[in-house]
């Protein structure tokens, strides 16, 4: 098989993107959905993305599934801010409003919530709980042996997270430590994303360099992970809600004693279309677009300038 068509749309959580495939009616093996990933998601073709967002069946116990593959083709247990998207899909799909939902190795509870701004879809997830066992985030040694001075939370949600707190974002040394990571070291041969987080009174501003991507302009697992850090780093109250501010805009946060993790915020779609790909070139032709959401994306824009 060369050719394949696909129907899909183009979505984002808080500026993370991805295009979106209702993948219920889809039968592909691993490495074909790795090569749709690096031809959809590739920031120098004509979609682009931070990933492929999945919509997959469910089972006794989850209404639907999600799966997400990074652009660099690799499957990654969860993705946060694409399961606010995968979650209003599949509410769509369904009719619903509620639904535990399976991921890759983990369920999460998602819930349609009152929106963040007018007009802006917005969605909460329950995840967790997270793990703090080193084996869990895929560290084979202590931190210390980090090419960094600073201190770092390691945080399984279930994906890995590294976060430490810093005065101000070097964004050139938040990279060194990705690439570190990207390389799959010894000491974390899964590789990480990795994670620098302000703390801005009461809020949180967190940039992370993704596992299979890159910087991003935010990633929801790593602002679900800097939540909880916060909380066990005594900077913001257990329990409390924050706001996690990042490149793409903000979502609400809270983690609890029993290291569960709400992250609530937007899921908005911006076109509906069809692209045709070569699978064995991962190549994608230009997509056919058949409609654009340029309300919810004007919402969306219009409430980040608000935040000033
Ligand atoms: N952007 C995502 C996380 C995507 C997966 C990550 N890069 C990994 O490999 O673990 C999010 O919003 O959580």
């Amino acid at each position: 098989m060369r050719g394949m068509r696909f129907a899909f749309t183009k979505c984002h959580g808080s500026g993370n993107d991805f295009p979106l495939i209702d993948a219920r009616g889809i039968t592909l093996d691993d490495s074909d959905w790795a090569r749709v990933a690096r031809a959809l998601a590739d920031r120098d073709g004509p979609v682009g993305g931070d990933g492929l967002l999945l919509l997959v069946g469910g089972d006794g116990g989850h209404a639907f599934g999600m799966r997400m593959f990074n652009s660099d083709g690799s499957e990654a247990e969860t993705c946060l801010n694409g399961l606010r998207c995968v979650a209003r899909a599949g509410f769509e799909a369904l009719g619903l409003k509620t639904a535990r939902v399976k991921l890759k190795t983990s369920s999460a509870d998602v819930a349609r919530e009152a929106e963040l701004a007018p007009g802006v879809v917005t969605i909460r997830t329950i995840v967790g709980p997270a793990s703090l066992e080193p084996m869990d985030v895929g560290l084979i040694g202590p931190l210390s042996e980090l090419p960094s001075t600073r201190s770092f939370t390691a945080v399984a949600m279930p994906n890995p997270h590294l976060v430490t707190f810093v005065d101000t974002i070097d964004e050139a040394e938040l990279v060194a430590l990705g690439e570190y990571c990207e390389a799959g070291p010894a000491l974390i041969p899964g590789r990480a994303n990795v994670s620098f987080v302000e703390l801005r009174g009461a809020d949180l501003f967190v940039r992370t360099f993704e596992r299979g991507v890159g910087l991003t302009d935010s990633c929801g697992s790593a602002m679900a992970a800097s939540v909880l850090a916060a909380g066990l780093t005594g900077s913001v109250p257990i329990g409390a809600q924050v706001r996690v501010f990042n490149k793409g805009g903000l979502v609400r946060g809270r983690a609890d004693a029993d290291r569960m993790v709400t992250i609530s915020g937007n899921a908005t779609f911006l076109y509906d279309a069809s692209v045709e790909i070569d699978l064995p070139d991962e190549r994608a032709q230009p997509p056919e677009i058949h409609a654009r959401h340029e309300d919810e994306a004007g919402a969306w824009n219009a409430a980040v300038a608000a935040l000033g």
